[in-house]
């Protein structure tokens, strides 16, 4: 390992092959979020009150939380799913319908980019070493170790994705960086869960996609179990099934565009 490696992380980044998930290391994420330049926590709402589903008794079952009726109050919108659901898809159609409505907070990443993948647009694509420099400088939100590699969402991502006070930031990250964005209730998120229709059509969809090897594939839907579970548990505030994309996609848009829908039931396969 690198002598960058801070000694706060030191014992555990030596002794493990691969990064942990969890919020980041000290300053606390709150106080660097609410640190002179960052954007009050204020901005990721609009004037409105609190989102109801934080009043909602927890934990609702999934069902039941992907009837609530939605808001748009929430300037965070995070996307969730396991790999190959259409993730991407969706969102690459919402910037392309609503230019300027949106914006993405760009994740840091140590995987290898991936053909077409450009730096600072797909992810941001670090060394393991200068990423874990960045968790010991408490520069995550969120932070997470997914099929190997780490994946985190920095403060300046999310920052520079709200910047724009018209546009609403979306983050697209996994169950694990969901689990830990829910610590920090002040960002409020609006969380959505994009559901395959089967795990069938997510196996077709990840092998067509065309970037996986077979172990990576097996890897990618164990997590994608354990995915589907935490989503069942009612953790997310809405459901997208993403069964068609023109169908899945009119739902989205409804809920994060449009304020309107309440998004659709939890698959009964799933
Ligand atoms: N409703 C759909 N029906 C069939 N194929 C789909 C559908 N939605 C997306 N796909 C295809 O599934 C594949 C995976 O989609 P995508 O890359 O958007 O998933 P993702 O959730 O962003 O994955 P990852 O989290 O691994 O980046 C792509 O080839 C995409 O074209």
């Amino acid at each position: 390992m690198s002598t960058r490696i801070p000694s706060v992380l030191h014992t555990w980044a030596t002794s493990m092959p691969a990064c942990r998930s969890g919020l980041s290391a000290s300053p606390s994420p709150i106080s660097r979020l609410t640190r002179p330049s960052f954007k009050p926590l204020s901005l990721l709402q609009a004037s409105s009150p609190r989102p109801r589903y934080f009043t909602s008794p927890s934990p609702l079952s999934a069902r039941r939380a992907s009837t609530m009726a939605p808001t748009t109050d929430s300037r965070l919108i995070v996307l969730s799913g396991p790999s190959g659901v259409g993730k991407s898809t969706l969102i690459k159609k919402l910037f392309a319908e609503y230019p300027g409505a949106f914006s993405f907070s760009v994740s840091h990443t140590t995987r290898k980019p991936r053909d077409g993948e450009e730096n600072g647009v797909a992810y941001h694509f670090v060394t393991r070493d200068d990423f874990l420099d960045l968790v010991g400088r408490g520069g995550f939100i969120e932070w997470t170790e997914y099929n190997g590699n780490c994946y985190g969402t920095s403060v300046k991502a999310v920052e520079d994705c709200l910047q724009d006070p018209k546009a609403k930031c979306l983050l697209d990250i996994e169950s694990e960086g969901v689990r830990s964005l829910k610590k920090l209730p002040q960002l409020e998120p609006l969380l959505v869960f994009i559901a395959p229709p089967s795990v069938e059509d997510l196996k077709k969809r990840l092998s067509g996609r065309g970037t996986e090897t077979e172990e990576s594939m097996q890897s990618r839907l164990n997590i994608a179990f354990k995915e589907i579970d935490y989503a069942k548990t009612g953790a997310f505030h809405l459901t997208v099934v993403n069964d068609n994309v023109d169908r899945a996609y009119g739902v989205l848009k409804g809920i994060v565009a449009e304020g309107k829908g309440e998004g659709d039931q939890f698959p009964e396969v799933l």
